[in-house]
């Protein structure tokens, strides 16, 4: 059992099993001290399951991992071996206690040192502010971890990792996804400075997004189909070439954009003077069916507020919203679906799926309704129809319909949820980061549901942080900045373009 010196862990014939699904399947992978290896590859092809096995939350059906200190096998796995060996794995939805302070979520079940090892409450005030400061955050370490938002509860558990436990390698699971384009880059920089610092650190980053994986790894892994296809030197790769390999042969969706909004038509919805949360400070703007707007801005640009008081979350909002031209009064997300509003929140897990049911039962909720006859009784037949074409369509990779949804990958519950959304015929869609999460292949298939299925019978309202993915699907985009929209942009007319939106949400004058 030994490891070449420059490794910092190898995966040596790793194959893990789920009842009907080889999720990893004879994988052979060494990642070296003072890289930082990306990891890509579709919805489904086993990623997350790869990083779970390494940092111990599953064990191997055959093959281990074997690091300098000791290995993972089939019968000797488990997270506190993992982290013994070093290993910490940093995902989306960071296990922390709400209720408790972020110093003692960060200290928990850690003893730093003194005289009786224990552990004394200064101390990690002090290690928590050294923390919160180096990755820039502005939180306190009294602070309930519950009020922080999820993004920073996200860097918290990184800050952990590399700082407090002071793992070695560090497993990083689409961390990245949920981030501001900000926050993204100061963190992926500051990996490289940690390993300047740290030459035995090593850094495994999932992402979907090529040009973050081009930009700052030094190597990256790609899985398909459980298997590990390519391993390619980034400095000596391309995105195309990338691309190919995540994708094999598979053609891209082309959007239609010939379902144009009528615009002689009246508004969906029109709001005027709305203020909303912490950032909003006025909002005017008229949606009509069929089309497309984006909202485009920085963390605290007040777009996240505005979305969030179109479905009812702001129930102090001042200003007036009105619906086909009734207004409506947007108290809490009842009255929004009442007013035939729906919405796909940013965090899915916590606020979408529903965990322990089937991919049949999430993927039909929300049109159920239309699915039941006169006696209310649910048409079954019909049910696994429309669920089955939701899963044809988007390409869900599932065992089956009747599968609880937990075991489905990240990007394919986001799939199953935007598919549930374009069943029940709404007149307005709210939908926030529609492709988090979901691979570059199924990406346009997506973008296609949005602007040919939901945009059809309703306006839709969408926030991204990518601009290309703004340019290649709206009509209109707004830009916020600090609270207010200051400019908007028109499909065909100057200034649509990737630049002007990357400028003008930084606040830099871009004439037209
Ligand atoms: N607990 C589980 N039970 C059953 N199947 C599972 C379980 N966990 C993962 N799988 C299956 O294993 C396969 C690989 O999933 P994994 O989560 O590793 O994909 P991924 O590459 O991380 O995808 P994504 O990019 O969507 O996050 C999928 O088919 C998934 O449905």
């Amino acid at each position: 059992m030994t490891l070449d010196p420059s490794l910092s862990f190898a995966v040596q014939g790793v194959t893990r099993r789920f009842p009907g699904v080889l999720a990893v399947d004879a994988v052979d992978l060494g990642v070296r001290k003072g890289e930082i290896h990306g990891l890509i590859g579709k919805n489904g092809a086993g990623k997350s399951v790869l990083v779970s096995l390494v940092a111990g939350l599953l064990a191997p059906s055959q093959g281990r991992i074997v690091t300098g200190s000791g290995a993972l096998t089939p019968t000797q796995s488990g997270p506190s071996r993992a982290k013994k060996l070093g290993i910490a794995l940093v995902t989306q939805e960071p296990a922390f206690a709400a209720d408790l302070s972020v110093a003692d979520n960060l200290f928990m079940g850690r003893h730093p040192g003194g005289r009786f090892n224990f552990l004394s409450p200064s101390v990690a005030r002090r290690e928590s502010a050294f923390v919160i400061a180096q990755l820039g955050l502005r939180a306190r370490p009294e602070a309930r971890m519950g009020d922080l938002p999820l993004e920073t509860q996200q860097l918290l558990a990184f800050g952990r990792a590399v700082f407090i436990e002071k793992a070695c390698t560090i497993l990083l699971d689409e961390i990245t996804a949920s981030l501001t384009n900000e926050r993204k880059e100061s963190l992926l920089g500051l990996l490289r400075r940690l390993i300047d610092d740290r030459p035995e650190l090593s850094f495994v980053l999932i992402s979907h997004h090529v040009s973050e994986v081009m930009g700052f790894t030094d190597r990256v892994s790609v899985m398909r189909d459980g298997k590990r296809v390519a391993t390619l030197d980034t400095a000596q790769t391309n995105a195309r070439e990338l691309a190919d390999w995540i994708v094999g042969d598979v053609a891209p969706a082309e959007i239609n954009y010939a379902a144009q909004p009528e615009l002689a038509a009246p508004p969906v919805l029109t709001v005027s003077g709305l203020t909303a949360g912490r950032s909003l400070r006025r909002l005017d703007l008229e949606l009509r069916r069929g089309e497309v707007l984006g909202f485009a801005g920085l963390e605290g640009s007040g777009k996240d507020d505005a979305i969030e008081a179109l479905y009812g979350l702001a129930p102090n909002h001042g200003g007036r919203i009105s619906m086909d031209g009734t207004e409506v009064d947007l108290k809490s997300p009842k009255a929004a679906q009442a007013a035939g509003i729906s919405f796909l929140p940013k965090h899915r897990e916590e606020q979408a799926v529903i965990q322990n049911r089937s991919v049949l039962e999430n993927a039909i909720i929300a049109g159920l309704p239309a699915l039941t006859n006169r006696l209310g009784f649910v048409r079954r037949a019909e049910c696994r129809q429309v669920a089955q074409s939701i899963v044809t369509r988007l390409e869900v990779k599932t065992p089956g319909l009747d599968v609880p949804i937990d075991g489905l990958s990240g990007g394919n519950k986001q799939k199953v949820l935007l598919g549930r959304l374009s069943l029940t015929a709404p007149s307005l869609v709210l939908l926030n980061e529609p492709t988090r999460g979901v691979d570059i292949s199924a990406k346009p298939h997506i973008l296609k549901l949005v602007r040919e299925d939901l945009a059809r019978e309703a306006g839709v309202i969408m926030i991204s942080e990518s601009e290309e993915e703004l340019v290649e699907i709206c009509d209109r985009i707004l830009i916020f900045y600090q609270g207010e929209v200051v400019r908007e942009l028109k499909r065909g007319m100057p200034g649509f373009d990737v630049e002007t939106i990357y400028k003008s949400i930084q606040g830099v004058e871009v004439p037209v």
